[in-house]
């Protein structure tokens, strides 16, 4: 794997985190105040809600200074963020992309064909990290969801309109210095690029198709139908070597690839719980291969 740059972040850019309550700190007990203060309860798979968490820098009740922040726990355990070496280096990944944060507001692109697990990677993502989330499926327009419900895949036309408004999304959230997670199938490398940008990285959770299929032939009450599958696949350009990414292996299981993506973001600067909910066990051992 190339060498990554290690996230800097200034102190001006460091003091609107705080103030965000988000886990920007070099200081490991503010960073601690940070993840508690950002800490929110776990968020449920759309198929079990069946809706999505939206929330934008200014409107999120996260988003905004607390009256009455509570006391700071204790004890809490954290992995600092740490400069790669070849001894640290997380196991190879499928794509052998260099992932790089260069000095911006991270934002994850959770990507994938649909039944891939892209909502419950991101969600534990945004749970752990405290980033705000947006479920790219609900900023589709109408008339895709409807297409889709249908059993019609999309075309790029189809696609563009929603790439832009993810496109904005991130675009706020980097403006306000605020770190965020998005789910985005983000089939083509030309959505890909609509999306790309300093900090953004995307994270691929990919492999055995067979899994895919049986996860979304399993599924219930989600618009789309595991005929559309095919053309997910068909759709679907692998990520490229100059492509700031991070692919998971499908058949972990959430908590396994949950740790395996906070494994990355540490070697890459970003500070992430040592303990995460929901990842216990595996964040320090070593991944399945990818
Ligand atoms: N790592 C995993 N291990 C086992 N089951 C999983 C895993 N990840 C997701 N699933 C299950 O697979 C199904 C698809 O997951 P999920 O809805 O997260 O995928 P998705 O990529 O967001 O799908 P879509 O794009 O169609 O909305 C769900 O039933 C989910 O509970
Ligand atoms: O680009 C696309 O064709 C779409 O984004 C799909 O991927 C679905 O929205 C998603 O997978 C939900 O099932």
């Amino acid at each position: 794997m190339a060498s990554a740059a290690t996230l800097t972040v200034s102190p001006a850019v460091a003091a609107r985190s705080l103030r965000r309550r988000t886990p920007w700190s070099t200081s490991v007990e503010e960073y601690v105040r940070c993840i508690d203060e950002t800490r929110t309860p776990a968020r449920q798979t759309k198929e079990a809600h069946g809706h999505h968490h939206h929330r934008r820098p200014g409107r999120s009740p996260d988003a905004r200074p607390r009256a009455a922040a509570p006391p700071p726990r204790t004890g809490r355990r954290l992995r600092p963020p740490v400069t790669p070496t070849p001894a640290n280096e997380p196991a190879p990944r499928r794509t052998g992309t260099p992932m790089s944060l260069h000095s911006s507001t991270p934002v994850l692109i959770v990507m994938g064909v649909s039944g891939s697990g892209k909502s419950t990677l991101a969600s534990g993502l945004s749970t752990t990290l405290g980033w705000d989330f947006l479920e790219g499926d609900e900023v589709h327009p109408a008339a895709n969801v409807a297409k889709m419900a249908a059993g019609t895949p999309l075309t790029d036309e189809d696609r563009w309109p929603w790439l832009r408004s993810i496109r904005r999304w991130i675009d706020e959230h980097q403006a306000a210095g605020t770190p965020g997670v998005v789910t985005c199938s983000s089939l083509k490398r030309s959505y890909r690029d609509v999306l790309a940008a300093n900090g953004v990285v995307f994270v691929h959770p990919t492999g055995d198709e067979r899994i895919i299929a049986t996860r979304m032939a399993a599924r219930t009450g989600h618009y789309m139908p595991a005929s559309l599958l095919a053309s997910q696949l068909a759709t679907l350009e692998p990520l490229q070597p100059d492509e700031n990414a991070i692919a998971v292996d499908v058949s972990l299981s959430p908590a396994e690839q949950l740790a395996f993506t906070l494994d990355h973001l540490a070697a890459h600067g970003v500070a992430v719980p040592l303990d995460p909910e929901g990842a216990s066990g595996t964040a320090s051992g070593t991944p399945a291969a990818v």
